[in-house]
């Protein structure tokens, strides 16, 4: 009995042959990686988007304009609705509704996009149970659709300079919204272009003239029938992008709209009738929907990431170019060792933001039900954990899917081999929802107060333990048995701890020498924001450890260990210059990494079609020619370039149009 269940008749016979290599059970991966129950929630419901055609694409995307990208997933979500009780088995979860969206809809947005990411998680955490009611029920069940508007033209980072107001009219009982300058244009927020009708709005709330920073108010943008603009607001779409392009990113502007009182988000923060403003009771509760994303961005970049590893590894196994012994045939490009050091990293690393991501998840639901009883200890752990992983996660990802992308070659860069699209919509994660280099800094902030509560002999934090064990001076690495790799796993905390402690020795220096707290943190923005990046790249190696040492199956645990020893050589390898700083690994020590790194690709390779295919992406969710589940490439690919648009007509009015012209009359001047 094959242990890849994915083995079936009509298959490309490389790949079979591959397939029947694999050590352990796909499935049983598949469940180490999603959950037992969603594994299964996600296998049943591709079964049934499969039989749905009604789900289906009509053509591939890449042939549409951005108009029938909007329609054609405005249709699709709408029939996913339509057939939602039959497909999932509970549409209030976000995990099984985001998998029936990643197949029916894929990732380049809907009109919903927002609604259920932002929208929806700023009405749970923010709105109190009135407005719950009044909002949260309709959005629920479909009966507007909403956004989150909180970036403006001028300003997206420092929310603290967003200009749009909200001036409190006690007169009325209201809030008049209003765009004071061009830059307070709201700008970016998905789907307001042309889908939205609803709005959560980030304003500065006035009240007698004093400001109260910015919060969220719930605003109505268009008619719920004509869906015209309200009277004294203007909306637009802010045109094509990199790619995410079936979403209309939008523009918003208000000019004096009035909204009741009760508009504004009032779970934490309230304003009364009289004016008297209440506080919330952590200053940052309202940024709790950008949290959110960030906490579930780490699995989705991680799956990201696992779908290129995944089209670059199949198609790997069924391209041939070149021999390795001459004279005994061309080889399956996955048999060179420079094609296996580039992507199986890439997979590894694919593993383990997915394990980061369901550990990340689990804190965030803590932190959430937490915040309902109004205690609000971890957010703090929960911010600078999220800015940090968002962070790296997204940075390591694009580069990551690059490596995938240039790994197939020519066709690689085809829009058939679906790594454009996916790059795309990954890359605009190191911007949206905080700009990487911002959340570094974010959680560098955090590493440096932790460092002054280390030093009183304390931890801030679960996460930060590790600052308060003394550092060793030299590694293990290759000096004691392998084992389970503890003396590497010592290096990322001996790398991590080293630079924190050093680039807090060196703010306090130069306070010492009269600076100023800002501007020291400016001469050190850098290495602040490597001992972020270094930081987390810990946290996810250990992570990985945790997750292989939670593996019941034997033959599971030990193919997932594979991926991890590789992972840990291979992430030690990219920052080895922090070791060599002091010393910590000799040159002998980082020779020794090397080799054991290269001995892990000989290990996984038998392995690699197993550990792609427990992804489970089916061919409708995974949008691509080239990392067909069958291996059956060329002729598909040969089909798909037969429906590009240039080929409706053998010439194109162009021709008649420019060249012909041109060359009749370059001819009669030849003539002459
Ligand atoms: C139809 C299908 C249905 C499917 C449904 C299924 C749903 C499944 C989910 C799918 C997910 C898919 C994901 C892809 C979605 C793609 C859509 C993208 C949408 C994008 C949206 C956006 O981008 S929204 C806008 C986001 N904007 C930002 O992120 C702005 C970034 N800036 C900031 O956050 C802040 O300005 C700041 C943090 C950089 C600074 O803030 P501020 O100036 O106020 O603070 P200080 O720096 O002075 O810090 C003071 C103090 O506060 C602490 N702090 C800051 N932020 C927080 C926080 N969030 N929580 C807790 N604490 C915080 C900070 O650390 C400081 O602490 P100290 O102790 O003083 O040091
Ligand atoms: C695809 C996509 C979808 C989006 N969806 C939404 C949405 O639904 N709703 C919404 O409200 N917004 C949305 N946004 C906007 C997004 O949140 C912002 O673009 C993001 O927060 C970055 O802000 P910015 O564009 O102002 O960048 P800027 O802050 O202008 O960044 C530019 C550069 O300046 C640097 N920089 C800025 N501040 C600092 C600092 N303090 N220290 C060091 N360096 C700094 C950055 O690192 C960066 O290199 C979306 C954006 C994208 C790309």
């Amino acid at each position: 009995m094959p242990l890849n269940k994915e083995i079936q008749p009509g298959d490309n016979d490389e790949l079979t042959r591959e397939r029947l290599q694999a050590t352990f059970d796909t499935q049983q991966m598949a469940a180490a990686l999603w959950g037992s129950d969603l594994a299964r929630k996600r296998r049943e419901l591709a079964k049934k988007v499969d039989k749905l055609t009604v789900l289906h694409d009509s053509k591939d995307m890449s042939f549409m304009t951005r108009e029938e990208k909007l329609s054609e997933n405005a249709r699709k979500v709408v029939q996913m609705f339509a057939h939602v009780a039959d497909i999932v088995e509970d549409p209030s979860d976000d995990a099984e509704m985001f998998h029936l969206s990643s197949n029916a809809i894929g990732h380049e947005g809907h009109p919903f996009g927002v609604h259920f990411v932002m929208f929806i998680p700023a009405l749970k955490a923010q709105a109190d149970d009135e407005q719950r009611e009044k909002w949260l029920m309709p959005a629920l069940g479909l009966q507007l659709i909403g956004t989150y508007a909180q970036t403006e033209l001028g300003h997206g980072t420092n929310l603290r300079a967003l200009e749009t107001m909200a001036t409190f009219d006690k007169a009325t009982d209201e809030f008049v919204i209003h765009t004071p300058t061009v830059t307070a244009l709201k700008w970016w927020p998905g789907s307001l272009g042309k889908s939205s009708n609803h709005a959560v709005v980030s304003a500065n709330l006035i009240i007698d003239g004093k400001s109260y920073g910015h919060h969220n108010f719930m605003v109505q943008i268009r008619d719920e029938n004509t869906h015209k603009p309200l009277k004294g607001i203007t909306v637009g779409d802010i045109g094509p992008k990199m790619a995410y392009n079936a979403s209309d990113n939008g523009f918003l502007g208000f000019d004096h709209h009035r909204i009741p009182r009760r508009n504004m988000l009032m779970r934490h923060a309230k304003v009364d009738k009289n004016g008297v403003y209440t506080k919330p009771p952590h200053a940052k509760i309202g940024y709790s929907a950008m949290v959110h994303v960030r906490s579930v961005m780490i699995g989705h970049q991680g799956m990201f990431l696992g779908s290129a590893s995944t089209i670059a590894i199949r198609y790997s196994l069924v391209r041939r170019q070149g021999e390795i012994k001459e004279g005994s045939g061309e080889v399956k490009i996955l048999d060179y060792q420079t094609q296996q050091h580039r992507l199986f990293p890439q997979l590894a690393r694919a593993y383990v933001f997915m394990f980061a991501g369901k550990e990340v998840r689990e804190l965030y639901q803590k932190v959430l039900s937490d915040m309902e009883k109004g205690e609000t200890t971890l957010l703090a752990d929960l911010h600078a954990l999220t800015s940090g992983l968002k962070s790296v996660v997204t940075h390591l990802c694009v580069a990551g899917m690059e490596q995938c992308r240039m790994a197939c070659g020519g066709h690689g860069y085809s829009r058939a081999s679906g790594i454009p699209e996916i790059w795309g919509v990954a890359v605009g994660g190191c911007t949206y929802e905080g700009e990487n280099m911002v959340m570094l800094l974010q959680l560098a902030r955090y590493l440096m107060k932790a460092v002054k509560e280390t030093k009183k002999g304390k931890s801030l934090g679960r996460l930060v333990d590790y600052l308060l064990l003394p550092q060793d001076r030299h590694s293990l690495i290759g000096r004691v048995p392998q084992g389970e790799y503890g003396p590497h796993l010592a290096a990322f905390e001996h790398i991590a701890r080293r630079q924190i402690f050093k680039v807090a020795d060196e703010l306090t220096k130069l306070q010492d020498k009269g600076m100023s707290k800002e501007i020291a943190w400016q001469k050190k923005a850098v290495e602040l924001q490597r001992a972020a990046r270094l930081h987390t790249r810990f946290y996810l190696a250990a992570c990985f450890h945790r997750k292989v040492q939670s593996v019941v199956d034997g033959r599971i645990r030990e193919a997932l260990a594979d991926l991890y020893h590789l992972h840990l050589n291979y992430e030690l390898l990219d920052m080895v210059n922090y070791a060599l700083e002091d010393a910590y690994l000799k040159a002998d020590q980082v020779d020794f990494i090397r080799e054991d790194m290269y001995r892990l690709l000989e290990t996984i390779r038998p392995n690699a079609i197993s550990l792609v295919d427990a992804f489970e992406f089916s061919d409708r969710e995974l949008r691509s020619v080239l990392g067909r589940r069958d291996g059956h490439v060329y002729e598909n690919l040969y089909k798909w370039a037969k429906e590009s648009e240039l080929n409706r007509a053998d010439v194109l009015p162009y021709f008649d149009k420019y060249l012909k012209p041109m060359m009749l009359a370059a001819r009669q001047r030849s003539n002459i």
